[in-house]
């Protein structure tokens, strides 16, 4: 049977992050997705011009309405902009059946607009955070959430094992904004104890708008398929791989990914991931 995913996140204008990239991700790889929208956001490759948080009992009556009717096999949460929205979805998806669920701790978009409000943090922590199956903060966000500065492969692993403390299962920690690094490495951690880094080739371009909401929805798809987490985020890595190598060049400012690339090349292709250290 389909398997149903679901994204509750903030709508990208330009198609390259947010709900769209969500459910193009989905598409892909072969599941049904649903949606829950947490803000409207005027947004191109250059830039966030306005940003138009949905009210708080619309974000609901959207959560509800998709969880009241499908059996979610997987969810994710994106930008969630304020403490009011993330409080009233953790408080929502807690009376439901539990599916896994990935939260992608969205902060600041690449051209520096704030997704989500400063006072925003501590409702992530304590309300979000303990509900997740897999936490996917890129470095700044991990930063953020944890006060660890983080410049180094230890320092990664050391925030990694301060954000278990937070009642996650695992994360995925996004070694992307570490541009002087010739490989992209993203750091594998899990309260049960497993650990590994997946290494790519870092890819010069300016084209890599969306990628972590990709990511986090390519794992969202796999979880919901039943894949294990660390299978998830394997095969998520080679998605966002393949994503940024057969970039589109649209838009004059950082263009999207090529959500079909791992499709139009064939999904054998995957043998552009070291991983180190996975058992
Ligand atoms: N230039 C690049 N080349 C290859 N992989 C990249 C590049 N930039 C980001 N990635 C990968 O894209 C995924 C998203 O990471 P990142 O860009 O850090 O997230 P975010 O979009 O949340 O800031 C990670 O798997 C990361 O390693
Ligand atoms: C509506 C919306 N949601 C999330 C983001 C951030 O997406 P991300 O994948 O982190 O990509 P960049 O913004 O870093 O390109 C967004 N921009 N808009």
């Amino acid at each position: 049977m389909t398997s149903v995913t679901l994204t509750i996140a903030g709508s990208d204008s330009g198609g390259g992050a947010g709900i769209q990239a969500d459910l193009k991700t989905f598409q892909e790889l072969d599941t049904f997705g649903t949606s829950v929208l947490t803000a409207v956001t005027a947004q191109n490759t250059e830039g966030v011009h306005a940003v138009q948080p949905i009210q708080t009992d619309i974000v609901i009556a959207q959560l509800e309405a998709v969880l009241d009717d499908f059996t979610i096999g997987a969810a994710k949460t994106g930008m969630l902009f304020s403490s009011e929205i993330i409080e009233a979805v953790a408080e929502t998806i807690r009376r439901y059946p539990a599916f896994p669920l990935v939260i992608d701790p969205v902060m600041i978009a690449k051209g520096g607009s704030s997704l989500l409000q400063q006072s925003a943090i501590d409702a992530l922590k304590t309300h979000l955070i303990p509900l997740a199956t897999l936490l996917t903060p890129n470095l700044p966000e991990a930063e953020v959430l944890t006060g660890v500065s983080i410049k180094t492969l230890a320092d990664m692993e050391f925030a990694a094992q301060h954000l278990l403390k937070m009642g996650c299962k695992a994360v995925v920690m996004k070694g992307g904004h570490r541009e002087e690094a010739s490989f992209a490495e993203d750091l594998f951690m899990s309260a049960e104890g497993d650990s590994f880094l997946m290494k790519s080739k870092r890819i010069e371009t300016k084209d890599t708008h969306g990628t972590g909401c990709t990511f986090a929805a390519a794992i969202t798809a796999e979880l919901s398929k039943g894949q294990t987490i660390a299978d998830a985020v394997i095969t998520a890595k080679h998605f966002i791989q393949a994503a940024i190598e057969d970039g589109l060049n649209l838009g004059n400012g950082h263009g999207p990914t090529n959500h079909a690339a791992l499709r139009n090349r064939g999904s054998a292709e995957r043998k552009d991931v070291e991983l180190n250290g996975k058992r």
